[in-house]
């Protein structure tokens, strides 16, 4: 008997990941906006001012009393200019008009904008040759957001769209979730960096570069710790050094039922498991943790299962730390090809989604059987989520994907 779930279902497990990591949701940080990029947003923001701030000119043209236009040509008398900059005190009265230029302050008296393509010039001779409809080429104060409005919500990411309002408003900096500090372990006597030889029996460690390609396509900055060798005393204190130091420590490899696979006993006697070997295919043997002041999401070693894994638990884990609410949003696409399991676990298989020439999003299945096949996935850019239980989806069938280039 353990005293965690073991062999849960995946949904069950996401939520014990979504669970664990809201309790543990990193502090906050007020940071300069051009640190704010892709962060999350940890309070409401709401706008100091208007946007537009003043009634301004949408074109370059002239401003006009829209109430001295005749049908066909009129003409008025140039009186002064306005360019975008400071608002000078300028008053347009009956039958006159002022030089304005796009986003420039509309000058009192004025209700609507000519553009300068519709007039003919001559000296301070303004004709008008076709009048505009009244209000035309105008921007309103506060059309797009009015002063005191909640414009961006606490737990939402900060695309550079949001970070660029905040800027528009004039708010200099904002309170962001701290991002989780990350260590990423690889483990195995078989492992060699690339460049070096292999002597028989050794392999290159591929699943690091995965993974920290992976956690910096999130935003994150992993540290790389150095490779684990199939040593328990070893892999305990690297890992309880993590645990101390770290946020999230993210493993891969040592986790299944071999003789080698010390990280499970490790995070059982010095910390707490979540949940260990999920009723998914592959990445079974995946495990979720906490080691001190660290979450751990202890990954299976074979390449594949490390990309299922991660892009299964690992983004909802990041998420969660940093307070997101936002939901990313799902994706589905039409299989190409059938697809067919007996087995009751959730499956991910390796596909290539684009679009068709209907503008309908299709995923084709990459044949390639076997978690060690890393090929597949490069030549792939998505995973299809096969549902539980035994399936016969036929070609057309609309699939959950979860695409990672
Ligand atoms: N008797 C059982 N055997 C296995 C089970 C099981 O439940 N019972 N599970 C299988 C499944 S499923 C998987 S997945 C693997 C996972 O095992 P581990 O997480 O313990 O990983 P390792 O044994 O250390 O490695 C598996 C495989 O991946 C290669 N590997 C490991 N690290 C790297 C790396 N950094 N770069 C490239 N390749 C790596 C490693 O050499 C092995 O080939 O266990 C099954 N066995
Ligand atoms: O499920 Mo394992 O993760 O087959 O490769």
């Amino acid at each position: 008997m353990t005293d965690f779930p073991i062999q849960l279902a995946f949904d069950d497990a996401v939520a014990i990941v979504r669970d664990v990591a809201a309790k543990h949701r990193l502090d906050t940080e007020t940071l300069p906006l051009s640190r704010t990029h892709g962060r999350i947003l940890a309070t409401d923001v709401h706008a100091p001012i208007a946007l537009p701030p003043f009634d301004n000119s949408a074109m370059d043209g002239f401003a006009l009393r829209h109430a001295d236009l005749r049908e066909g040509e009129t003409t008025l008398r140039l009186i002064d200019e306005q360019f975008a900059g400071r608002a000078r005190e300028i008053r347009v009265g009956e039958g006159e008009c002022v030089r304005i230029t796009t986003g420039a302050p509309m000058p009192a008296g004025a209700n609507t904008v000519v553009i300068k393509e519709n007039t003919r010039v001559d000296g301070d001779r303004v004709v008008v040759l076709t009048p505009p409809d009244a209000g035309a080429n105008l921007r309103r104060e506060g059309e797009d957001v009015r002063a005191g409005e909640c414009v961006l919500q606490a737990g939402k990411r900060l695309t550079p769209a949001r970070v660029s309002l905040a800027a528009s408003l004039g708010v200099p900096s904002l309170t962001v979730f701290r991002k989780p500090t990350v260590a990423v372990f690889s483990s195995g006597d078989e492992l060699v960096e690339p460049g070096l030889s292999l002597a028989p029996g050794e392999i290159y460690d591929s699943n690091r570069e995965l993974l920290m390609g992976l956690l910096r396509a999130e935003g994150l900055e992993p540290t790389a710790w150095p490779r684990l060798p199939d040593d328990p005393k070893r892999v305990e204190i690297a890992l309880r050094d993590a645990g101390c130091a770290f946020d999230l420590i993210v493993t891969c490899g040592a986790v299944s039922a071999g003789e080698k696979d010390h990280i499970p006993a490790v995070v059982q006697q010095f910390g707490q498991v979540h949940f260990w070997k999920v009723r998914m295919k592959p990445g079974m043997p995946v495990l979720f943790g906490s080691l001190d002041q660290a979450r751990v999401l202890a990954l299976p070693g074979n390449p594949v299962s490390v990309f299922a894994t991660f892009l299964g638990f690992g983004r909802t884990l990041i998420d969660a730390l940093q307070g997101r609410t936002e939901p990313r949003p799902a994706e589905r696409a039409q299989l190409v090809a059938p697809i067919e399991k007996s087995h009751a676990r959730r499956e991910f298989q390796r596909a290539t989604v684009f679009c068709d020439e209907h503008g309908v999003l299709r995923a084709d299945p990459n044949p390639a059987v076997g978690s060690h096949r890393l090929r597949a996935v490069g030549e792939s850019n998505a995973l299809i989520v096969v549902p539980d239980g035994p399936q016969r989806l036929a070609a057309g069938t609309v699939v959950e994907i979860l695409r990672y280039a």
